[in-house]
């Protein structure tokens, strides 16, 4: 267990009389992609927010690493490494994209929001951030206010902020929804990229059938808020509950 860089132990979340996420126990590994899926309604996002602190568990526990982060801010579990593409809030509307990466890749490296010191150090956190939005083809409206870019853009943004992070724990939930057919591929290859690294550990929350199978080196099954399945790709799409979920092989045919 000591090796997991990410592990949820007994995790659980009710609401009212509704329990959305039951006692799951799962570790996470770096050099490991785990691809969760489930049916709508499984529990999937809700498993995410108890992780990266949008929500607090009714029981449970969480570590990173060693460390046990259960009563951590969201905030502070990613200063601990655990870091979340999320929606686009706490963005300066006003800044250019390359500017709002600037700030995040400045607070990165625990400079907050001061003044840079020198024009060498302002060039070193600006070339930076530049390679961001580069991995995540967005230099090319670098110079545009972030209001004024389109959903895919946007969705890229989430995950060049993400990068500027500096995660040891990468989270995507549906990282590529909304996205058009062409803009899809450069996430899909960016998340590879990140895969490669054999220090870090990526979660993704994932609908898309052949997103999954093209990325996922685990799949865990989540069913009403259970941990029902977890495995290897091949061994986890061949269950019964997997083909019916996601092919609409009723699970007797599929058996
Ligand atoms: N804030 C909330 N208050 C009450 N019930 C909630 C809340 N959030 C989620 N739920 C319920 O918890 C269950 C799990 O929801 P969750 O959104 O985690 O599922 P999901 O697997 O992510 O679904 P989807 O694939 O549709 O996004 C559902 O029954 C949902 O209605």
């Amino acid at each position: 267990m000591s090796s997991a860089s990410l592990r949820t132990d007994k995790l659980t979340r009710q609401f009212g009389g509704h329990t959305a996420v039951n006692a799951v126990s799962a570790s996470f590994h770096p050099g490991e992609l785990t691809v969760i899926v489930g049916p709508n309604g499984a529990g999937k996002t809700t498993y995410f927010n108890l992780i990266s602190g949008q929500l607090w568990p009714s029981s449970g526990h969480i570590f990173k690493g060693e460390t046990e982060i259960t009563g951590f801010s969201p905030s502070s579990r990613a200063k601990a490494g655990v870091g979340r593409a999320f929606q686009l809030t706490n963005l300066f509307p006003q800044l250019s994209v390359l500017e709002n990466v600037r700030l995040a890749v400045q607070a990165q490296h625990g400079l907050g929001h001061v003044i840079f010191r020198t024009a060498r150090s302002f060039k070193k956190l600006r070339d930076e951030a530049h390679a961001y939005l580069e991995a995540t083809r967005l230099d090319r409206v670098a110079h545009l206010p972030v209001t004024a870019l389109p959903h895919g853009d946007q969705r890229k943004l989430e995950i060049a902020l993400l990068l500027a992070l500096k995660p040891d724990v990468f989270m995507f939930d549906e990282p590529t929804a909304g996205m058009s057919v062409d803009e899809a591929p450069v996430i899909l290859e960016l998340i590879e990229e990140i895969k490669k690294d054999a220090s870090k550990t990526v979660l993704l929350v994932e609908h898309k059938m052949d997103v999954v199978r093209s990325l996922a080196d685990r799949i865990i099954v989540l069913h009403n808020g259970e941990l029902v399945a977890d495995g290897l790709p091949d061994e986890v799409i061949a269950l019964p509950i997997v083909r019916e979920i996601y092919l609409g092989i009723p699970a007797e045919d599929a058996a």
